[in-house]
C-alpha cells in the first residue's frame, strides 16, 4: 500500500443494464500523473464519478491513501484528500477569483461542506498562513495577475483555471482533472500542462481524462485506456501510443 495516493481495485459500476466500468484496477501513486483515455461512451466519467463519490460503485474497491472510501460520501471523500474538477467550469460569478480560491480553502477545513457554506462569510478564515497558501495556488495556476477580478470578467480559459485553484484549494492528496483542457486554446493549453507538472512536483497524485492527445502524452508518466468500460491497455505515453489494440479503437481517430 505504500507510496500509492489512490488504488482502483476490480471497479464495476452498472446503469441497470448498461456495464459502463468493468473490472477496472489501476493505482496512481504520489507525484504522478495517469491519464484515462477511451472513445466516447468508454467509461472515463463514469470513473471519475464514481472515484469522487457522484455515485456509488456497484462493486470494487477505491482505496485513497490506504483508506477505503468506495461507500464514502462525497464530502467524506474531499475531506480524506481527493479532490476533482469538472467538465463545465461552476464559479461563482460574484465573487473575485481570490474569493472563490479562499472560499474553498475554507469550506473543506469542515467535515460539512453544506453547513460550513451557510455558516461562513467570505471574509473568514483571512489569518497570513491561508492567504499564503492562496497566494501560493494563486501562482501556480496563473491566475495571480487576475485574482482581484471578478470571477463573470475573466476568460473561460482562466475559469477553467479557477477550477483546479478550486480543486487545489482541499489541499488533495489526488486530484481527478475532467477534460481540463476542453476549449481551451493553444497557448492556454501549454500553461496547463506546465500547471500539471507543476502539481506533480508538489507530490499531489493527478488522474487526468483528456481527449486531447498531445497534452496527454505531454504530461503523464502512465495511461489507462478504456474501452467499452474495459481497460484494454495501460502503460507509458511510448507504450500507450504503439500499442496496436490501443491504435485500433481510439488513437487512430484521436491523433
Ligand atoms: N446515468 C447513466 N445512466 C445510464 N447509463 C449511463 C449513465 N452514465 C453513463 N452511462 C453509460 O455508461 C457508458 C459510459 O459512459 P461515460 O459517460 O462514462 O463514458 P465517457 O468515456 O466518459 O464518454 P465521453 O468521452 O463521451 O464523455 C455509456 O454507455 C453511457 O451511455
Amino acid at each position: 500500500m505504500e507510496g500509492i495516493a489512490l488504488r482502483v481495485r476490480n471497479l464495476h459500476k452498472s446503469f441497470g443494464g448498461v456495464h459502463a466500468i468493468r473490472d477496472l484496477s489501476f493505482d496512481v501513486a504520489p507525484g504522478q500523473v495517469v491519464g484515462l483515455i477511451g472513445p466516447n461512451g468508454s467509461g472515463k466519467s463514469t470513473t471519475v464519478n464514481s472515484l469522487a463519490g457522484l455515485f456509488l460503485a456497484t462493486s470494487g474497491e477505491i482505496i485513497l491513501d490506504g483508506v477505503p472510501i468506495q461507500t464514502l460520501p462525497e464530502h467524506s471523500r474531499v475531506a480524506l484528500g481527493l479532490a476533482r474538477t469538472f467538465q463545465t467550469a461552476s464559479v461563482f460569478p460574484e465573487f473575485t477569483v481570490r474569493q472563490q480560491v479562499r472560499l474553498a480553502s475554507i469550506v473543506t477545513l469542515k467535515s460539512n461542506p453544506l453547513a460550513s457554506i451557510f455558516k461562513l462569510s467570505v471574509g473568514h478564515g483571512d489569518d497570513a498562513e491561508t492567504e499564503a497558501r492562496i497566494d501560493e495556488i494563486l501562482r501556480l495556476t496563473d491566475l495571480y495577475q487576475i485574482a482581484d477580478k471578478l470571477v463573470s470578467t475573466i476568460s473561460s480559459g482562466e475559469q477553467r483555471f479557477l477550477m483546479i485553484a478550486t480543486a487545489l484549494a482541499a489541499n488533495p492528496k489526488v486530484v481527478l482533472l475532467d477534460e481540463p483542457a476542453a476549449g481551451l486554446i493553444s497557448h492556454e493549453r501549454k500553461t496547463l500542462s506546465e500547471m500539471i507538472k507543476k502539481i506533480r512536483r508538489r507530490g499531489v497524485a493527478v488522474l487526468v481524462i483528456e481527449h486531447h492527445m498531445a497534452l496527454i502524452m505531454d504530461v503523464c508518466d502512465r495511461i489507462v485506456v478504456l474501452n467499452f468500460g474495459s481497460k484494454i491497455a495501460e502503460g507509458t505515453p511510448d507504450e500507450i501510443r504503439n500499442n496496436p489494440a490501443v491504435i485500433d479503437a481510439y488513437l487512430g481517430e484521436a491523433i
